[in-house]
């Protein structure tokens, strides 16, 4: 253990060596270095849920285009926003909107039929590409949104749907490039769902849609902070949105999602045109063999850590949370391995976005109240509810939400229920009762994001040191200044087992350096940009720290005041003390690009003093 009780891992001789070292007694450290990604739909979506969800240390909040409408994304980034606002993080986090791409969808239901149906064994259905039918898709008719998909699939052709539970077997071709399909098991099909048959041949040309570039524009409207590009499997589609973006294309991080085989096969040109990746395991999954998708996943991975690219691992991470209150020992374990492959990001999709039953969540909060933490029952219902005893029997007949309803609505069903429950004053202390309908919900969202724990143990279990020796091994000599530089930063936090690395940069180049070589520590990075402070969320080990505060007139005082700021910072979270060593990393000159400057020091007492750390007369340095 070091001084701030954290565990540094010593020198082995083999990885092997290593893992026989793990131990599940040991200590953890004050901080995670993975970010975590939540998809935000209408479980998460009102101001208060967000800001648990931003305290509780999401660090992306995932926009997912192929649902709902500009509008209802619009009213989104504003609650983000405001919940940003409210929370008030030195790291505010950042928005991320995901365009559909060509990925093949179902339509919408009738509104009668709710949002999802489940289809029996043998039950036969007509797959369409006619307009007037997105909307009213029925047990017997599908619309689906790719003519190019209906025209290539054959009769034999199994069609999966959604996460590829249900399957259909194509059993002929109709007139007007309909086809008629049979249920080969049985399964559930919702509004806008996947619809995929593995292995076919992807539409002949990778582009952006028309709904797609109304997405960018609206992305750029609102000015967001990265773009997910689904079912990307050519570089031409990242460079289509880089020339929509244009200025902005420096600051709009553009994240390819490899959803397919054909991605996987282009995956080295795809790796060169976009800022980073995402292993969408969800669709691999229906393209590739199940046991094919680990392949994939370990390669990209490992792939995008070598191209210095932040890369994502997505879908079905804790996907039982859905229902369950705790996540499987598979998926945990899923989480940690994805981390120990060198994944930057874990993401939620629908753990964080769907709508939880609202009955299931009255039936369930009494279960769930224990693990609100008294800081949250402070948290203002919009109007005073009267209590409900949690042992009181629910007498409420009316008819429940479906499953992706809304909060708000949620809170409607939820006073109803109230209002019709027999016993309206509360007989326990306020902590063992139901106070809102968001309380219910928001205990499930919380633990989802457990998967932060998990995160920290796996980042625990790491080989820093091998991992950085084998990164060093590929780097091409003579290494250029920015390379060497961090190397030199990382090599330091090896040797010293420093506490934090910090690093001062303007367009966030000097930070994702430094992150590509994996260093035991986080980087602290602080910069002056918004976006640059948002995108740097994507990649491992980086906490970025906003310090916008006005230019000093000497450029090296304003250094000084950004370092003490991201100290101060650093040690308000504990993850630094007074006494720490860290690695400082700054440029010799102002402006981007100039990076070339190392120092250990160690954490002074930061109320006291002046403040001066690029000053070679401070006590302080013990140099390098
Ligand atoms: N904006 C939204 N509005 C309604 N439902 C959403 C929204 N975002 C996500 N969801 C729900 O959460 C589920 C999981 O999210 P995600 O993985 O992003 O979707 P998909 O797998 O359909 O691409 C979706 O299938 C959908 O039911
Ligand atoms: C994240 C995935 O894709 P989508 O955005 O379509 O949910 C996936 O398939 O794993």
């Amino acid at each position: 253990m070091d001084s701030e009780g954290a565990v540094h891992r010593g020198q082995f001789d083999s990885r092997l060596a290593q893992i026989c070292s793990l131990s599940v007694d040991s200590g953890i450290r004050p901080f995670r270095m993975t970010s975590v990604i939540c998809t935000i739909g209408p479980a998460c979506d009102n101001v208060d849920t967000l800001c648990e969800l931003i305290d509780t240390g999401m660090n992306i909040c995932r926009l997912n285009m192929a649902h709902s409408t500009l509008e209802y994304h619009k009213k989104l980034i504003h609650n983000i926003r405001e919940a940003v606002h409210r929370t008030n993080s030195p790291s505010p986090v950042a928005i991320a909107v995901e365009i559909a791409g060509q990925g093949v969808r179902t339509g919408n239901f009738v509104s009668s039929l709710g949002d999802e149906l489940t289809m029996k064994k043998g039950h036969e259905v007509v797959l369409t590409n006619e307009a007037s039918l997105q909307n009213s898709c029925d047990e017997s008719t599908l619309y689906v949104n790719s003519l190019y998909f209906l025209q290539q699939a054959q009769p034999g052709n199994k069609i999966l749907i959604g996460d590829g539970l249900l399957s259909l077997l194509v059993k002929e071709k109709m007139d007007g490039d309909r086809i008629l399909a049979q249920v080969e098991t049985e399964g559930q099909v919702g509004n806008m769902c996947h619809v995929h048959i593995p292995k076919m041949v992807p539409a002949p040309e990778n582009k952006l849609t028309d709904n797609d570039k109304e997405c960018i524009n609206f992305a750029l409207e609102h000015n967001v902070d990265m773009i997910f590009a689904a079912w990307t499997w050519t570089p031409n589609v990242v460079r289509e949105i880089k020339d929509m973006l244009g200025e902005r294309a420096s600051s709009m991080k553009i994240v390819a999602c490899i959803e397919n085989y054909a991605a996987v096969k282009n995956i080295s040109a795809i790796l060169e045109e976009a800022d980073g990746i995402m292993v969408a395991r969800g669709d691999l999954g229906m393209d590739l063999p199940l046991e094919k998708v680990f392949l994939a996943q370990k390669s990209l991975i490992g792939l995008a850590n070598v191209a210095g690219k932040p890369v994502i691992c997505a879908a079905q991470m804790l996907e039982s949370m859905s229902i369950n209150p705790r996540p499987t020992r598979a998926e945990a374990a899923d989480v940690a391995n994805a981390i120990l492959d060198g994944t930057d990001c874990v993401m939620l999709s629908g753990e964080t976005a769907k709508g939880k039953a609202p009955v299931k969540a009255l039936k369930t909060v009494c279960a769930f109240e224990s693990a609100v933490p008294a800081k949250n029952l402070n948290m203002p219902p919009k109007k005073k509810p009267k209590l409900l005893p949690c042992q009181t029997k629910l007498t409420f007949s009316g008819t429940f939400p479906s499953t992706d309803t809304s909060v708000g609505e949620v809170e409607k069903v939820a006073s109803e229920a109230r209002m019709s429950t027999s016993e309206s004053t509360p007989k326990e202390p306020l902590k063992r009762h139901f106070q809102t309908t968001w309380l219910s919900l928001y205990p499930w969202l919380r633990k989802c994001l457990n998967v932060k724990q998990i995160a920290r143990e796996a980042e625990m279990a790491i080989h820093h040191d091998y991992v950085y020796r084998q990164l060093r091994l590929i780097t091409v000599v003579p290494t250029d200044t920015q390379h060497a530089t961090a190397m030199s930063a990382v090599e330091a936090a090896l040797r010293s087992k420093a506490a934090a690395i910090i690093v001062v940069t303007n367009s966030g180049r000097s930070a994702t350096s430094i992150a590509r070589y994996r260093p035991p520590c986080l980087i602290v990075a602080v910069t002056k940009s918004h976006h640059v402070v948002k995108g740097l969320h994507l990649h491992r080990s980086i906490y970025p720290v906003l310090h916008d505060a006005a230019d000093c007139e000497e450029w090296s005082d304003d250094i000084d005041f950004r370092i003490h700021h991201a100290l101060s910072i650093s040690k308000q979270r504990g993850y630094i003390k007074t006494g720490s060593i860290c690695i400082l990393v700054t440029g010799h000159m102002p402006g981007a690009g100039w990076t070339n400057t190392v120092r250990t020091i160690v954490v002074p007492d930061l109320d006291k003093t002046p403040g001066h750390y690029t000053n070679l007369g401070n006590q302080s340095h013990l140099g390098i």
